[in-house]
C-alpha cells in the first residue's frame, strides 16, 4: 500500500464525519442556510491567503528547480481558481469591501492556518505536503459525492462543479505522487511526522465545517483577536 493510501485509511473515520457533516450535506441538498455560507466564504477567503503562502514556503522548501516551479504555481493557483470562486459567491451573497476589511478569522481558521504554517516552519517538504494535502484530497472526495446533487440554489450547484472538475482530480494526483515520492526517501519517525500532520489538516476540515455551522466565534468577543493579530503584525 502506498504512504498516502495507509495515510487516507488511517484518516477515514475523520473523513467519513466530513462527508456527513450538516454544512456539506447541506450543500447536497440545498438546505444549508445562505448566512451559513456567507461566514464560511468569508473565513475561507482568509484560509485561502494563508493556504497559498504555505505553498509558497514548500516552493522555497524544495531542493529542486522543478518542484519549486510546481509549488510556487500551485501557490498562483489558489490565488487563480480559488479566490476568483470566492470573488464570484461574494458578489452573489451581497459581501462588501467593508466586511472583508473588519473581518476576524474565527478561532479554528486561526487554528488551522497556524497549524500549516507550525508545518512550513519547523518541517520540511513532505511535512507541508502531509498538512496541505487533506484540503485538496478531501474537497476532490466531496466534490465526488456531491456530483450527482442538483441543489437548487446555484451557488451550492457552482460549488459541487469546482471541486468534482477534472482540472482539480489532477491537482490532487500532483500533490499525492508528490507526497509518495518524499515519503519514499525519508525516515521512519519523518513519516509518523508527516502522518501526525495529515490527520491533524482532516481534523481541522472538519472543524472548519463545524466552525461554519455554529457561526464560531471568539470567547469574550472578536475584539481580543485584534491584540493576537497587532501582536504578530497579521495583515490579512
Ligand atoms: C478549509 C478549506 N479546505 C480546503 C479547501 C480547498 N482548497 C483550498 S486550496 C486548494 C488547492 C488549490 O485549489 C484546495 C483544494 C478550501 N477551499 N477550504
Amino acid at each position: 500500500m502506498s504512504f498516502s493510501q495507509y495515510l487516507r485509511k488511517e484518516a477515514d473515520a475523520i473523513w467519513e464525519a466530513s462527508f456527513n457533516h450538516p454544512f456539506v450535506k447541506g450543500i447536497g441538498d440545498g438546505t444549508l442556510s445562505l448566512e451559513n455560507f456567507r461566514y464560511y466564504v468569508l473565513q475561507d477567503a482568509y484560509y485561502l491567503t494563508h493556504f497559498s503562502r504555505v505553498q509558497a514556503l514548500g516552493a522555497a522548501k524544495a531542493t529542486d528547480l522543478a518542484t519549486t516551479a510546481s509549488m510556487a504555481a500551485h501557490a498562483q493557483g489558489t490565488n487563480e481558481a480559488e479566490l476568483s470562486l470566492h470573488e464570484n459567491f461574494s458578489k452573489r451573497l451581497g459581501i462588501t469591501d467593508e466586511e472583508r476589511q473588519n473581518f476576524k478569522p474565527a478561532p479554528t481558521a486561526y487554528a488551522y492556518t497556524s497549524h500549516m504554517y507550525r508545518a512550513a516552519q519547523f518541517g520540511h517538504l513532505g511535512d507541508i505536503i502531509a498538512a496541505i494535502l487533506p484540503c485538496y484530497w478531501l474537497y476532490y472526495e466531496i466534490g465526488e459525492r456531491l456530483q450527482e446533487c442538483s441543489p437548487e440554489e446555484s451557488i451550492y450547484k457552482d460549488w459541487i462543479a469546482a471541486y468534482g472538475g477534472e482540472w482539480f482530480r489532477e491537482l490532487v494526483e500532483e500533490q499525492i505522487q508528490r507526497l509518495d515520492d518524499i515519503a519514499e526517501t525519508v525516515t521512519e519517525s519523518d513519516r509518523q511526522r508527516m502522518k501526525e500532520l495529515f490527520i491533524t489538516s482532516s481534523i481541522y476540515e472538519l472543524q472548519f465545517w463545524e466552525m461554519a455551522h455554529t457561526l464560531e466565534e471568539w470567547p469574550f468577543g472578536n475584539e481580543v483577536f485584534q491584540t493576537v493579530t497587532a501582536e504578530v503584525g497579521e495583515k490579512a
